[in-house]
């Protein structure tokens, strides 16, 4: 069984502390839930493997992992596994093998992956694998992402048939043409290698030549560390480059110095005056906050004692409602600590409740950059976002304040508990909300269009429902004042395939983050407990969806919560489609967001279609989409 092979494969470890709880007293799977550690189950079955970064090690049985067919993912990366990697071919389903960084060494049999049919996703990357790339690998017909870099592969790359979309051979001793196949991706894909020739490189193949060797590096490549460089080259570096570049350094030097003796002025010039300059057209001055009086307890923390601050600037051309001390008197509650701080609800003494959200990490642009970000914020104006109001300023902290909405956000009604007063969504009522979220995201699109993720944080938090069950963006467009590194760990918009696999966002991710979120509405399943510790882009709702699907199990997808779905199953499947079209993994594949918001504005709440007639359409949609290249229009029932 399963579990007796997984049993064998711990056995093989040399160190499985992290598995204590694979034991044959428990079973790994209960249903979608996993009870051992690291394995992913979809219906009792065993879906995958998940032991990234576990610490794991040895010359381990992967051979008894052929025996488990139900595997679609293997995630071994980031562990000391050594030996040879396993033929892999008896596991026909398998979608993604990750084997990067582990110590895997030898030649891979050439017919290792004959028959591995749907392998999509293949890392191999930084092992001591050696010996050709097995040519079985070429003709996989699913094959979208091929990472081999950092091993000791030799030989001809293999031409490859297939529309390999993500690959990398860099750091490797292969040699010989590049297949025309390969030759529109980009040049740092192949470099450190022993003699690769031919197109996306400048270095020309010869028939009866041996080919050249590789040329020295260019200037923008001279500095990095590299193998490649040739010593003749580095020899070249004259006595006069040396005096050149003593003498920038000795230049750059003066400059600080210069710079900061005049910011030292400035500062004297100042004198005690804490003042804050800020933007004078929105009349920014200091306010005095006593941080005795404060009842903001918590907020309170992020003044100083006896410091003078400046106010809070009000985006919406009105005229001050409440400036920070009132802010920082009034009683507080603590909505959530999210991914970037804390969130507060005060009610303010006028009795208006607004909610104030504390950033530290907001620190990518400068002062001026930051403010004019803001203006452009707050001349934003749609019944479905959320208006910002307020900001302020500080360059270790940055508050920004915005209506309390009574109704809470579309997380809690779909995942909180339900009672007569707050009963759960209808399905009416969700397709609304979906309409809303789309009419929003669509007016960023239009009011942004220089930015890369116009919304970046789309998630059913960030969706804040009114009395109405209207739904309203909030935190959006925040991606461009964020610090990188904060965004990158915590912004829904990192969370996409893409990201994950080449590390890139672009104008399709945010579609990919309304594709969840719908699939999130129908399912009443929350996204994140489908994305495990170590992300890829193959462990996220949609990918649930669609083995249930693929299962035929369809009817199982929509939240047992909904009510009102009689004679509205034809619109729900229509908006479940739509909504695993967005999660494409390759964003190519994906539809633009006009035509995504298009589609679902068409559809109705009543629907008469027979279920029943829509779900095989449904299967064949989702199956035979990526046949038909992924178009969106092949969903039209
Ligand atoms: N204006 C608002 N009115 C009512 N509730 C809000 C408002 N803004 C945010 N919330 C709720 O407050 C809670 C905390 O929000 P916060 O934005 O700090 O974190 P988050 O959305 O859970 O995560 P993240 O930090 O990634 O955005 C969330 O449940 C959110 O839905």
């Amino acid at each position: 069984t399963d579990m007796e092979n997984l049993l064998i494969f711990k056995d093989s470890l040399e160190n499985p502390a992290n598995l204590r709880n694979w034991n044959a007293s428990i079973r790994p799977c209960n249903g979608d839930q996993a009870n051992w550690m690291g394995v992913i189950c979809v219906g009792n079955k065993i879906w995958g493997l998940q032991l990234e970064n576990m610490g794991l090690g040895g010359m381990v049985n992967l051979e008894i992992l052929n025996e488990m067919p139900t595997l679609r993912i293997i995630n071994l990366m980031n562990n000391n596994f050594e030996g040879r990697i396993p033929e892999m071919k008896k596991l026909g389903e398998l979608k993604a093998l990750y084997l990067s960084n582990n110590h895997f060494t030898g030649d891979i049999p050439d017919n290792a992956f004959q028959g591995s049919r749907s392998l999509k996703n293949l890392f191999l990357a930084n092992n001591g694998l050696s010996g050709e790339i097995p040519s079985s690998l070429a003709a996989l017909p699913n094959l979208v992402v091929l990472k081999l870099e950092g091993n000791q592969f030799v030989g001809r790359i293999p031409d490859f048939k297939q529309s390999v979309k993500v690959a990398n051979f860099a750091n490797n001793e292969l040699e010989g043409p590049i297949p025309a196949s390969l030759s529109s991706m980009s040049a740092s894909i192949f470099t450190d290698n022993k003699n690769l020739c031919g197109p996306p490189l400048e270095i020309k193949c010869s028939v009866t030549s041996p080919p050249p060797p590789t040329p020295p590096p260019t200037a923008a490549t001279a500095s990095l560390p590299s193998p490649q460089v040739s010593p003749v080259y580095k020899r070249a570096t004259s006595a006069l480059e040396i005096a050149l570049i003593l003498t920038s350094i000795l230049l750059l030097l003066a400059l600080i110095a210069a710079i900061i003796f005049i910011l030292c002025k400035r500062k004297q010039k100042r004198g005690e005056s804490k003042e804050w300059d800020g933007d004078d057209s929105y009349r920014l001055s200091a306010a005095s906050v006593d941080q005795d009086k404060n009842k903001f307890s918590e907020c309170g923390s992020m003044v100083k004692r006896n410091v003078d601050y400046g106010k809070l600037v009000f985006l919406k051309g009105e005229a001050d409602r409440f400036d920070l001390q009132d802010l920082l008197k009034a009683s507080a509650e603590v909505l959530g600590s999210g991914n970037f701080g804390a969130s507060y609800k005060a009610v303010i003494m006028s009795g208006e409740a607004v909610v104030v959200k504390r950033y530290k990490q907001m620190n990518s642009v400068g002062r001026e950059d930051f403010h004019g970000h803001m203006r452009r914020l707050g001349r934003l104006n749609h019944e479905n976002l959320l208006p910002l109001e307020a900001y302020y300023y500080r360059r270790e902290e940055k508050l920004l304040v915005c209506r309390f909405m009574e109704d809470g956000s579309l997380a809690s009604h779909l995942h909180g508990n339900h009672s007569s007063d707050k009963p759960s969504l209808d399905w009416r009522t969700r397709l609304k909300i979906v309409k809303g979220i789309g009419r929003g995201l669509a007016y960023l699109y239009n009011e942004l269009p220089s930015l890369v993720v116009p919304h970046g944080h789309l998630k059913s938090s960030n969706v804040l429902l009114n009395e109405n069950f209207e739904a309203l963006l909030c935190d959006y467009a925040l991606r461009p004042v964020m610090n990188q590194e904060q965004a990158h760990m915590h912004m829904t918009a990192y969370k996409s395939p893409e990201h994950a696999i080449n590390g890139r966002i672009n104008r399709k991710t945010d579609v990919w983050c309304l594709g969840i979120l719908i699939l999130e509405i129908l399912t009443g399943k929350f996204p994140e407990n489908y994305l495990k510790p170590s992300y890829d882009s193959y462990t996220n709702l949609a990918t649930w969806v669609n083995e249930m699907v693929k299962q035929k199990r369809t009817s199982e997808l929509f939240d047992t919560e909904m009510l009102g779905t009689k004679n509205s199953k034809g619109g729900m499947i229509n908006l479940l489609k739509i909504g695993l079209s967005c999660c494409e993994d390759d964003p190519e594949t994906r539809p633009e967001l006009k035509e995504v918001v298009r589609e679902i504005e068409e559809l109705k709440d009543r629907d008469e279609r027979e279920f029943s007639s829509t779900l095989g359409e449904v299967n064949a949609a989702i199956f035979g989409r990526k046949a038909r290249g992924g178009s969106f229009s092949s969903f039209n029932l």
